[in-house]
């Protein structure tokens, strides 16, 4: 199956490799060409180019996208996407005045959300997960991570990585397969039962759910929610050693509320990803200065929590790999939508359109280890597209905030 996008206003994220994870001065750069085509064969980019070079190639399908831009798609590399119901009554608390700390340590918060998903059967989540994704995929994300963590038993935290997994396998309603990427976050929160007995948890983590999960191959990589209240940086240090045991690399929750440590820790424990990174002191900017593991902010949450925005601009002058993802989950980021996440980059994080998009394309696909696969327009890369309706330049998209751009969303080739 081949098909030939032509007279293309503008195809965007262009590159030759496309494999360099972008830090400091290349995140500026967002190449592109105007009036292009486009070649897909069996799901994959052939060939690509202007139209004053173009030469007919073979293809069962055709379209004309005049006034139209195309990009690659969105890569999420952060979600809870699997959960069970909605915390409206702690947004209508928070609005009265209790922080989200507060209602977290009143035994709401993730412990309400692992109460709700104890009650669902594997199927009943599964449906309204994949409901989930199918609006996430419609708004442009074509590969996404999800991860456990409401589960908070071992029955539990396995029956939300068999929905994960399950979802890898069939996609979306109308079956588009996107790539899924499976994360461990057993280590979400201590539940009820452990309150006392931090230990006791610990080690069912560690022996009980993760040899579970390893056996039955339900995971890619391990989190830990490192935070006042939740796991110390020494419980996080533990938790990832025994996650690799079974092949899982860590990608975990940090400097959310507090500077712990936990960046540098992670960053010499060989973390792919350091995720939230709200508060930053200049030890942290430090640690990840120049380092493999990619810093990824969240914006969407310090929106919906009123909390700071990730310094992105500060990181990325200091040479460290940023990139953006949703957070997607009931308790503090309720939209999976990375539109918006673009329109906050630039909004609130006062991101360039140019570094943002850099960050949740090229840098996004990094943080899921797929660049090799996905987050720019490359030959031999997966042809997972965005077609934009008539709008001018790229920054149009974070600009119409709020609103639909998108025109249409290719997976594989194929329009969803
Ligand atoms: N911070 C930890 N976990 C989630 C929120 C969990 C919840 O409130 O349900 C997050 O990434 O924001
Ligand atoms: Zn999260």
């Amino acid at each position: 199956m081949s098909t030939l996008f032509t007279n293309i206003k503008e195809l965007i994220q262009v590159r030759e490799h496309g494999k360099d994870l972008l830090r400091g001065k290349q995140m500026d750069e967002l190449p592109s060409i105007k009036n292009a085509f486009l070649w897909i064969e069996d799901g994959l980019i052939k060939d690509y180019g202007s139209m004053d070079e173009f030469h007919p190639h073979p293809a069962e399908e055709v379209y004309d996208c005049t006034g139209k831009i195309i990009t690659p798609g969105y890569v999420d590399s952060h979600t809870h996407l699997v959960f069970a119901g909605t915390r409206e009554k702690e947004f209508e608390d928070r609005i009265h005045g209790l922080t989200y700390e507060e209602i977290a340590v009143r035994g709401g918060g993730i412990l309400n959300s692992a109460a709700a998903l104890g009650k669902m059967t594997e199927d009943e989540l599964f449906e309204q997960a994949r409901l989930r994704l199918d609006e996430v995929v419609a708004q442009g994300t074509t590969a996404i991570e999800i991860k456990s963590g409401y589960g908070l038993s071992v029955e539990s935290e396995l029956k939300i990585l068999r929905v994960v997994s399950r979802l890898r396998e069939s996609g979306t309603t109308t079956h588009h397969i996107i790539p899924i990427k499976r994360t461990f976050l057993g280590a979400h929160a201590f539940p009820e039962k452990y309150k006392n007995d931090r230990e006791g948890y610990i080690k069912l983590i560690i022996h009980e759910m993760l040899p579970k999960i390893g056996e039955e191959k339900l995971a890619d990589y391990i989190d830990v929610f490192c935070e006042t209240n939740y796991f110390t940086v020494d419980e996080m240090l533990r938790i990832i050693e025994a996650g690799s045991a079974y092949g899982l690399k860590a990608k975990v929750h940090v400097n959310q509320f507090t500077s712990l440590g936990a960046i540098d820790a992670a960053v010499k424990a060989g973390a792919v990803s350091v995720d939230h990174l709200e508060v930053m002191e200049s030890t942290d900017f430090m640690a990840l200065s120049k380092a493999k593991t990619i810093a990824t902010a969240l914006p969407s949450c310090s929106f919906f929590l009123g909390l700071d925005y990730a310094p992105v601009n500060e990181m990325i002058d200091r040479d460290i790999a940023v990139s953006l993802a949703s957070d997607y989950n009931p308790g503090s980021t309720p939209s999976g939508n990375l539109n918006f996440v673009f329109s906050l980059a630039c909004i609130k994080m006062k991101m360039t359109p140019q570094r943002a998009f850099n960050a949740l394309t090229v840098n996004a696909a990094h943080a899921l280890e797929m660049q090799d696969e996905l987050g720019s327009i490359t030959k031999g890369k997966r042809a997972n597209l965005l077609i934009f309706k008539n709008i001018e330049s790229i920054a149009a998209v974070p600009y119409n905030f709020g609103q639909v751009v998108i025109d249409q969303v290719v997976i594989d080739g194929v329009f969803i």
